[in-house]
């Protein structure tokens, strides 16, 4: 079985505020987008990458891969403004309606391959998929001055990648996109038109790079290797 992996690097890292976007901090020896795109590269399901990038970050990003080859076809395609417009800027690069597509965070480098067949048996039967993990503290909802405590039970961390047939996320994609509708992942585009995406449990492990605290800890992840 393959898929496309449709990796996003096209933000600007304001959480992270390193002065410039995150995909460029050197985890030990790489920027961080060439760990997320090495680890998708090395699975052998994986038969092509679109890297969705800042346009004025071409140049640039050209020459890092140049400088750690890449051993997969990559295709590169200029972003938007929002998470949602740069994954639809790249949904167009796949033309096959049929095509499995997993859509990744580029600041997500730890994902294991094993999970990622695991997404994949799930996507070809369900059409749609995510890894997430159980939520471990308690999450509390502030409405004004009101608290309230949602039921731990029920609530999963959602990660990425997420997995679809192209032909559904990309209908998804362009409904949002009619009614103005701005989610915060890819799954939820596809959960408003009433369809059911699949939850693989995934790894704690698999973390978002966001804000400074998470730089140390990534490094810790790959100087154990156990990662990928
Ligand atoms: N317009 C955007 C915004 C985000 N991303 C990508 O989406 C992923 C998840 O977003 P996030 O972690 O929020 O990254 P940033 O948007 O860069 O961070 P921040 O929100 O702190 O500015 C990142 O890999 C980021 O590069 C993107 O491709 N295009
Ligand atoms: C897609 C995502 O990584 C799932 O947890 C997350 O919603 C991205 O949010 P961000 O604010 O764009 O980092």
């Amino acid at each position: 079985m393959t898929y496309t992996a449709i990796i996003l690097a096209a933000g600007q890292g304001k959480r992270m505020a390193a002065g410039e976007n995150k995909q460029f901090i050197h985890l030990l020896d790489k920027p961080l987008f060439i760990h997320t795109v090495s680890n998708f590269a090395e699975d052998d399901w994986c038969s092509q990458i679109v890297l969705v990038i800042n346009p004025k970050e071409r140049d640039r990003i050209k020459q890092l891969l140049n400088q750690h080859p890449i051993r997969k076809p990559i295709v590169l395609v200029n972003g938007g403004k929002e998470r949602q417009e740069s994954v639809y800027y790249g949904l167009q690069m796949i033309k096959d309606p049929n095509e499995i597509v997993f859509i990744h965070d580029g600041a997500r480098p730890f994902v294991m391959h094993e999970q990622l067949h695991e997404l994949a048996y799930v996507v070809k039967e369900r059409s749609a998929g995510l890894l997430a993990v159980p939520v471990t503290d308690t999450i509390k909802q502030k409405k004004g001055n009101e608290l309230t405590t949602l039921d731990r039970s029920t609530l999963w961390a959602a990660q990425t990648p997420q997995g679809f047939r192209k032909q559904l996320i990309t209908y998804a994609h362009e409904k949002a996109k009619a009614e103005n509708y701005i989610g915060t992942d890819d799954a939820s585009l596809v959960e408003r038109l009433g369809d059911s995406v699949a939850i693989v449990t995934g790894s704690y492990h698999n973390i978002k790079l966001t804000m400074p605290e998470d730089i140390e800890r990534a490094e810790t992840y790959l100087k154990d290797r156990k990662m990928y």
